[in-house]
């Protein structure tokens, strides 16, 4: 689904404070694969998550999603493709439009040739059942501006709105890392929930090595730009916090125990 090949990132090349981000990255996921990412700070995992998205274009390399090479698309050109949900719940909603709009907007974003009558009666029930995966009745609350919800609810709706358009990749970028533990628990459940009522092949970045062990049917640590260590299967099962945590050649004080 996903191919990542021998990818490089260099950022400030030839000057002084050059840093290689993606130093040679091989990556691939299979269809239904969800994948938990760590790694330390500055370890490559949100510029690798850029040029997934098309957000950064990588020096060399291949990236390939469902028989796709995207290696040099824009990233509006690989929407159909790929969806990302970021850390701040303000970035993925437009606060003065309604649930319904804001649903709409996210349809437009992944299927522009297909949107010519607007919120008709079958995408208000498609977007409502997709609102109900979370579990929050966002469902029955269709007409309500978006400014009015709490930043669990924006992060739960900006979620269902990456995941409508069931894209071939979902990517997830600390996307609970600013959410009050309660609230993170909330919104990590919704994920799980629309992730598997639409199998979707789904790249989790996160530094809570808790969430790490429990989600997900494989882990990936990225060191310097490439991957580090890989985990999956029975492995992954019976992969501890400490295990994960013994990996981090350097122990951040962004690492959450989950203790
Ligand atoms: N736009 C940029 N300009 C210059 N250097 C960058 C840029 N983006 C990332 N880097 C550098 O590339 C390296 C990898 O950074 P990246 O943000 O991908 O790491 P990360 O694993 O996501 O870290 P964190 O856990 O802190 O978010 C770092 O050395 C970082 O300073």
């Amino acid at each position: 689904m996903l191919e990542i090949s021998n990818a490089r990132k260099t950022f400030f090349k030839g000057m002084p404070d050059e840093k290689v981000a993606l130093d040679g990255l091989s990556l691939k996921l299979n269809r239904g694969d969800f994948v938990v990412v760590i790694g330390s700070n500055g370890a490559g995992k949100s510029t690798m998550m850029n040029a997934i998205s098309g957000a950064l274009l990588v020096d060399s390399g291949r990236i390939v999603i469902n028989g796709d090479d995207v290696t040099t698309m824009p990233v509006h050109a690989r929407a159909r493709h790929v969806a990302r949900v970021f850390q701040d719940p303000m970035k993925g909603t437009a606060a003065s439009m309604t649930i319904a709009e804001n649903m709409l907007l996210a349809d437009l974003r992944q299927n522009p040739a297909r949107l010519r009558r607007g919120l008709t009666p079958q995408r208000r029930e498609k977007y409502r059942e997709h609102l109900s995966y979370l579990g929050l009745g966002l469902e029955n609350r269709f007409d309500t501006q978006v400014s009015l919800l709490s930043g669990g609810q924006r992060q739960s709706l900006s979620l269902v709105m990456a995941v409508s358009g069931e894209p071939d990749v979902l990517l997830l970028d600390e996307h609970t890392a600013a959410l009050d533990p309660r609230t993170a628990d909330l919104v990590l459940n919704a994920t799980l929930r629309a992730v598997n009522a639409l199998k979707l092949t789904t790249m989790m970045v996160t530094h809570n090595m808790a969430h790490a062990v429990e989600y997900g049917n494989r882990v990936i640590m990225l060191d310097s730009g490439k991957v580090l260590l890989e985990l999956s299967g029975e492995e992954k099962a019976r992969a501890t916090v400490r295990d994960l945590i013994g990996h981090f050649s350097v122990k951040t004080d962004r690492m959450v125990l989950g203790v």
